[in-house]
């Protein structure tokens, strides 16, 4: 028998919306795009037919609107997998669970949640101006220490050699993103494993003012290999993503826009317009 949700554990804004991402159900499409910087939202929308509603709160910006007569929605969720635990629980309250009765809905609505998102690659032959689908995340973060789920053998195994590759105390998470996302939007781009790092600096391997604890974490993460299991780029939310999408049941796809090769020590000179292009490009295949 499910429960009664409390008002101090899904909080309810007074006109109805859900807490972070002040929205209400029917603001909602069932295919979102979700991006992290905000501003990338009206990147986005810019090419829809019309935009029906429009948000903002924090870092969540959100664009509803049709293309090619698709209804989408155009989300910003801001950096780290903490953002994205909040936004995938309230995206999934929005459609599985009734917001005036608190409780649970009978049946279950799975959403399509697309990230298009900028990456730094740990590959040589993955330059800047790549665009990447991820197979799979792995969790350099401790998110998945506060949830329960299964494992495959294989992604029980990556997580098992990441923690020992980099000799870390907590247990990294492995985890395989949408296999029916990827048949559809992963066409004509590369297909790479992702390591979500919570941080851009010492966590990817960057020494700024700061010396990393792990200072060759590129080469110690760009050379496991699991049967042919290869890790190939940095990011700060994908696993994440694919974590909350299995616990919650939504199907969901990482594309990254490849901005920096950190092996070559490149990065685009117009980032902007390849994430335009993987815009265009997911935007094209959604409305196939
Ligand atoms: O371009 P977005 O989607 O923000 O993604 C990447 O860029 C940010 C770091 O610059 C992190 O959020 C990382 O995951
Ligand atoms: O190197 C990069 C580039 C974009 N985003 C990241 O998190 N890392």
């Amino acid at each position: 028998m499910s429960k009664r949700i409390p008002e101090s554990e899904l909080i309810i804004n007074s006109d109805g919306s859900i807490y972070h991402l002040n929205l209400k159900p029917e603001h909602l499409a069932s295919t979102i795009i979700a991006v992290g910087d905000p501003d990338r939202v009206e990147k986005v929308s810019q090419y829809f037919d019309t935009i029906e509603f429009k948000m903002s709160k924090r870092e969540f910006v959100t664009h509803t609107g049709t293309y090619k007569g698709k209804r989408i929605t155009a989300i910003s969720t801001g950096m780290g997998t903490d953002n994205i635990e909040i936004f995938m629980t309230e995206l999934d309250a929005l459609v599985n669970i009734d917001l005036e009765t608190r409780m649970p809905k009978e049946s279950h609505t799975s959403l399509n949640i697309i990230r298009v998102g900028t990456s730094g690659s740990m590959q040589a032959d993955i330059p800047a101006g790549s665009m990447l689908a991820s197979r799979y995340g792995v969790g350099l973060d401790t998110l998945m220490a506060y949830y329960t789920t299964d494992y495959t053998d294989l992604e029980a195994n990556v997580a098992k050699a990441i923690q020992k590759k980099l000799g870390v105390s907590f247990l990294p998470y492995c985890i395989e993103g949408s296999k029916v996302l990827l048949k559809r939007l992963g066409n004509g781009l590369l297909i790479g494993n992702t390591a979500t790092c919570p941080g851009f600096f010492a966590p990817q391997g960057r020494e700024v003012r700061l010396k990393p604890a792990i200072p060759d974490i590129i080469e110690r993460l760009s050379t496991i290999s699991v049967g042919d299991f290869k890790m190939t780029n940095f990011e700060m939310e994908t696993a994440g993503y694919y974590a909350m999408g299995r616990l919650l049941g939504h199907e969901v796809l990482s594309l990254n826009a490849i901005v920096a090769n950190r092996i070559t020590h490149e990065f685009a000179k117009d980032s902007y317009a390849i994430v335009d292009q993987l815009i265009k490009h997911t935007l094209d295949k959604i409305a196939e």
